[in-house]
């Protein structure tokens, strides 16, 4: 919707690139913004199987409607795109856009939609873009939203912000359907921080609810959690309202709280001593082990990441973490 609550252009020609969870429940939400979509899938039995009204690994259960042109070509979905959704895993998208570059149409906005900083380099998710296409401009999309609700068709706000306003305002409009509410901010920084960092806090709570340490300590961990993401995004530029929103305030919500989470659902197995093979996608432990280091380099105190990386790196266990956190000396509140 525009500002005057007037329907926004449609009929852009969107390439969804990534056939996962989100990827296939953003190309539904792009659909029914009434935008033809192209969503590359690079394993040709995803694709067979969208075309058949389903994608089962990843999205079970979600019948598709009609229209999704999916294709294990990223050539063929990216050509002609007015605008790319990218929608691998964070860790994976230095490669798939390297894949992607040849056939990128030039100037065309690329929509990051993943959560996550790159391990490896530290790198947010717009850095790696501004690296490898710095002829696209770079937007990213985030906010509570499980992909099931959202393929769905469930009530759902996120935000889509970019550099320049104006991208946001527009991209946002764009993506806007019955169902989707999208806000917009020019704080990209922000918007990128807060989704990346909710996820290390998912599976910490997780973690508590597993242990079975109480509502209480899942509370203060969420809320000493929050402090450490502002103090993070403080460091990046970041400004401290975007953080409240829905990328940040509005993400941790959703997914401390909600075994629907995966990342939630790693931190419950953490807990219960469960195995953790086989899980599905936890972008919390690639980002909590870089975050920790970040946290280290820049000097920042962020005692909850840091024990989360410990711990998931197998140097400390729960109960050691929980006793290290409680015993930190005395401080005011108010010291973010
Ligand atoms: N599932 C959800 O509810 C939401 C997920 N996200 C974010 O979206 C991102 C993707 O998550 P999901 O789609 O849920 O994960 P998923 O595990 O369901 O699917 C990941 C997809 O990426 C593909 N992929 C991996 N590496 C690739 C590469 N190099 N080139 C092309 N494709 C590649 C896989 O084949 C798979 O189809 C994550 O960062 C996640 O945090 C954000 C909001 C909601
Ligand atoms: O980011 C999400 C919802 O906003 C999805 O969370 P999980 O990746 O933990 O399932």
């Amino acid at each position: 919707m525009t500002g005057s609550g007037q329907k926004a252009p449609s009929g852009w020609r969107i390439a969804v690139l990534g056939g996962g969870a989100w990827g296939t429940a953003l190309a539904l939400a792009m659909l029914r913004a009434d935008h033809f979509v192209r969503l590359y899938a690079r394993d040709p039995e995803t694709v067979a199987a969208i075309d058949r009204g389903e994608n089962p690994r990843y999205l079970p259960g979600i019948a598709l409607q009609a229209g999704i042109v999916a294709t294990s070509d990223i050539e063929a979905a990216l050509d002609g795109a007015d605008c790319v959704l990218a929608v691998a895993p964070a860790q994976s998208l230095r490669a798939m856009l390297t894949t992607a570059k040849g056939a990128m149409p030039n100037g065309v906005p690329l929509v990051l939609c993943a959560k996550g900083i790159e391990r490896d380099t530290g790198a947010l998710l717009s850095a790696i873009v501004d690296e490898i296409l710095p002829e696209n401009p770079v937007a990213a999309l985030s906010g509570p939203s499980f992909a099931t609700d959202v393929a769905r068709g469930l009530p759902t706000a996120v935000v889509v912000a970019a550099r320049n306003e104006g991208l946001a305002a527009d991209l946002a409009a764009r993506f806007s359907a019955q169902n989707l509410r999208c806000y917009s901010s020019d704080d990209l920084i922000g918007v990128e921080i807060g989704g990346a960092l909710k996820n290390v806090f998912a599976i910490a709570a997780g973690a508590v609810t597993g242990a079975g340490l109480g509502a209480s300590a899942q509370a203060a961990m969420v809320t000493r959690g929050f402090v450490e993401l502002r103090r993070i995004g403080a460091a990046f530029g970041a400004r401290p309202e975007t953080l409240m929103g829905l990328s940040g305030l509005g993400d941790l919500l959703l997914t401390c709280s909600s075994a629907q989470s995966r990342n939630f659902a790693y931190g419950l197995a953490l807990g219960q001593g469960k195995p953790l093979a086989g899980l599905r996608l936890a972008e919390g432990v690639p980002t909590a082990a870089i975050a920790a280091r970040i946290a280290t380099e820049r000097k920042i105190d962020a005692p909850i990441i840091t024990a989360v990386a410990a711990i998931l790196d197998g140097t400390i266990t729960i109960r050691q973490a929980v006793s290290a956190l409680m015993t930190r000396p005395l401080k005011t509140e108010s010291d973010v």
